[in-house]
């Protein structure tokens, strides 16, 4: 990670996440609308302080209108959150909402007393949390959204209130005190720099998502990835009425291997046979590493087909040789055994998969490898 350049970094931070990363940014949605429903709650105080204070009639019902839409609204969006079925837009839609939300708040307290729109300090502060709060979905293009918007809202409104201005005194209040071009800047590099630093959070935290989901040996995905990954694959073609296979892949007498050559040489024909498969993977096939030398193969097709694909790749990996080196004259023939399901016949879900693709590979290795098994008897 620290060898890669600021433009890399970016280009990572401002793509779409991979597909489960977006699966963990609909549960920081969840978070972020539930926080976002208690705060708003905790609005409806103030103009009650307000009136308490004893400010005036038309500041306290303008509040009050505002503090309820802004309830009203963040009830909205904690119900589409809960949503099984996640809107894309949802995120950017709610961040643009937290950031213009303050715009207006601060656009109406300048409405009443310009000072107060450009320095009330606690206002201005949820531009700051809306920002920070982008950081819990997985997703650097909200953050970047809430960030360029609180800049150009804050910037034109800036702009507006010193326009508006016809003298000098208008500027100074004394419960707000004086508004300046140089302090308006200093707030407008203080979200840039909040931005960048909640990019690089987002950063990190995709860095670390997808290491916990990649293989250190092959880089493939491995176990973790296959669990949060398949629910979702399975779900939408349980709804296209289509098949999904999974494929269980064992190296035959990986042991012999290690023995004869090497623990060094294990993890090269581990890599030699990742290499194989990888090149005869279709569009929509995954391949997992699940441990040790035994791989998932997750095919978008029926079992007939599934079977076909599988006896290809077997075939093939015979034909390929690995050459182990260091005194080792005779390159090592290397074959696997599989068993293959497939949804629905075979179950619904993934452990019921991976259960009966296991049997099949006991049986594929009691009859003495290099074989697939997708039916019994
Ligand atoms: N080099 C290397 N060896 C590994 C790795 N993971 C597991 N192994 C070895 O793989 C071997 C697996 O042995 P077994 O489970 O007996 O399987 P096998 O020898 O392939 O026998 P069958 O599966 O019955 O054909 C063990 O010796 C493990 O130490 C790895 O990442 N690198």
């Amino acid at each position: 990670m620290s060898n890669r350049s600021i433009g890399e970094v970016l280009g990572a931070v401002t793509s779409r996440p991979d597909e489960i990363l977006l699966e963990m940014g609909a549960g920081g949605e969840l978070l972020v609308a539930r926080l976002r429903a208690i705060l708003a709650a905790l609005l409806l105080l103030l103009p009650l302080f307000n009136a308490i204070g004893g400010g005036s009639t038309r500041e306290t019902l303008s509040g009050l209108a505002g503090a309820i839409l802004v309830n009203v609204f963040s009830q909205v969006w904690l119900y589409l959150a809960h949503r099984p079925r996640r809107h894309r837009w949802l995120p950017f839609a709610t961040a643009a909402f937290d950031v213009t939300t303050t715009t207006l708040v601060l656009a109406l307290l300048a409405s009443h007393h310009l000072p107060a729109g450009l320095n009330s300090m606690v206002v201005w502060a949820f531009y700051l949390v809306a920002i920070v709060l982008t950081s819990l979905r997985s997703d650097g293009r909200t953050t970047l959204l809430a960030g360029a918007l609180a800049l150009v809202e804050y910037g034109v409104l800036v702009a507006a209130v010193f326009m508006t201005v016809d003298s000098p005194e208008q500027l100074i209040s004394s419960d707000y005190g004086s508004v300046n071009v140089a302090t308006q800047a200093q707030r407008l590099v203080l979200l840039a720099m909040v931005t960048a630093v909640t990019l690089m959070v987002v950063y990190r935290m995709q860095r670390v998502v997808e290491l916990s989901g990649t293989d250190g040996l092959t880089r493939l995905p491995n176990r973790t990835w296959l669990m949060h990954g398949m629910p979702r694959l399975l779900e939408a073609t349980g709804r296209d009425g289509g098949s999904v296979s999974v494929a269980l892949l064992d190296v035959d007498h990986f042991r012999r291997i290690n023995e004869d050559a090497g623990e060094h040489a294990g993890d090269r024909a581990l890599l030699h046979v990742v290499a194989v498969l990888r090149a005869m993977l279709e569009p929509g096939e995954w391949l997992v590493r699940l441990g040790g030398e035994e791989f998932a193969l997750v095919m978008p097709q029926p079992l007939g087909t599934a079977w076909e694909r599988v006896d290809a790749m077997r075939r093939l990996l015979e034909q390929r040789p690995f050459d182990p080196e260091r005194g080792h004259p005779e390159p090592m023939r290397l074959t696997f055994s599989a068993g293959v399901a497939a949804s629905p016949h075979d179950g619904h879900d993934l452990s019921h998969l991976l259960r009966r693709a296991d049997q099949r590979l006991r049986t594929a290795k009691q009859e003495g490898g290099n074989k697939v098994i997708a039916r019994e008897g």
